[in-house]
């Protein structure tokens, strides 16, 4: 396990071979992984064990076997001391209904060792960034779900840590809910640089909120990797070209012309996973510079008019679906499964995501 403290290969969290059994579960299977700075998905279907390494993590319950460090402190012996630079945003609903956001927060910054008066000056300023105003001198229990997220987001960061534990911290969100909520997400980061290990059972929103995924599935690792990885690596491009008088099929003219200049194309058609395409629109795998030369010389040598030429990323559940064969395992289909559903709630089902 990396300890390591160095500016350039810092981890904040690191697991070797960590072990939670229950008596008639295993929670965690030997899981080894090192976390850096950042915004970190860590992404499981139900039961996957996310929740147990997070409490792991936090010094709240030990590891069966194996050890964990938390920004260099071990989870065994350094609990409080982990717990004081961590903030954590559990899953479940546990604000007292009677109570105002502003009480709540300033009692939790209290507990965190902070003087009354700059207790009440950060609560004021954390309850303002996750956007929560008048309404924060109300009970909390006329509060909705969004605004309940906001502010056991704002008790986690009220001690101002170096890192946040978010445990599904969209659990119950709308679409919008969710995006307000991602985007709040970011910001901890690059505003405040706080590092972030968010979990989730929807693998398509930690695509565009973290540079880096974890995915567990039965307490064992998956795969862990930068976001570009999952994405850059099955880039392609959508081309769209006009027919003319030579070519009254351009599509299919450039379509053999590019298959001819060694390109892998396909038309876009319908989307693995069912959604609409276009039948003229053709998909070109990017194997490098060169391929967006090529498709430029070929339009141009057949004469035909471009209409759209973009680049399109695949979706991290798609690339789970086709290929990777860990992808086999249920918690990964499940997860490719939930992310698709999250796709469509946004009202973007398509299997490309324009990069
Ligand atoms: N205290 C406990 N006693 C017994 N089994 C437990 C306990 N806590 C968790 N488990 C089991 O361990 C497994 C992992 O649970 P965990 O809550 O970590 O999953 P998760 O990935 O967070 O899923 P979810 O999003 O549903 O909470 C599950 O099978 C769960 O039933």
């Amino acid at each position: 396990m990396s300890h390591t403290t160095t500016v350039e290969h810092v981890t904040v969290i690191a697991t070797e071979s960590l072990s939670k059994r229950f008596p008639r579960v295993t929670a965690l299977d030997r899981l080894s992984v090192d976390i850096a700075p950042g915004v970190t998905g860590l992404v499981g279907a139900n039961g996957a064990g996310k929740s147990t390494l997070i409490k792991i993590l936090l010094g709240l319950s030990p590891a069966s076997e194996g050890r964990a460090s938390v920004l260099g402190l071990d989870v065994a012996k350094d609990g409080s001391a982990i717990r004081e630079s961590v903030g954590y945003m559990p899953e479940h609903d546990c604000l007292p209904p009677d109570v105002s956001a502003t009480e709540f927060v300033v009692h939790m910054a209290r507990m965190s060792g902070l003087p009354p008066s700059a207790a009440r000056e950060r609560t004021a300023d954390t309850l303002r960034h996750v956007g929560l105003y008048e309404e924060r001198y109300r009970p909390m229990g006329g509060y909705s779900t969004g605004m309940k997220q906001r502010v056991k987001l704002a008790q986690a960061l009220v001690h101002d840590p170096r890192l946040v534990l978010l445990d599904e911290p969209t659990n119950g969100l709308d679409p919008v809910g969710r995006d307000e909520m991602l985007g709040l997400i970011r910001r901890v980061h690059t505003e405040f640089g706080i590092s972030v290990l968010v979990t989730s059972h929807l693998l398509g929103e930690l695509e565009r909120t973290c540079d880096h995924v974890v995915v567990i599935d039965g307490g064992k690792l998956l795969r862990s990797s930068s976001t570009s990885d999952f994405t850059q690596a099955t880039a392609s491009l959508a081309v769209e070209v006009t027919d003319t008088a030579d070519h009254p099929d351009g599509t299919t003219a450039l379509r053999t012309a590019l298959d001819r200049a060694g390109l892998t194309v396909q038309p876009a058609g319908r989307g693995a996973d069912g959604s609409p395409g276009s039948d003229h629109v053709l998909l070109v795998d990017v194997a490098g510079e060169e391929t967006y030369d090529t498709v430029r010389d070929t339009i141009a040598g057949l004469g035909l008019g471009l209409v759209r030429m973009e680049q399109r990323r695949h979706r991290i559940a798609e690339i789970f679906r086709s290929g990777d064969e860990d992808a086999n395992a249920a918690g990964a289909a499940n997860a490719a499964e939930a992310a698709n559903a999250a796709a469509s709630a946004h009202g973007n089902g398509g299997a490309v995501d324009a990069a």
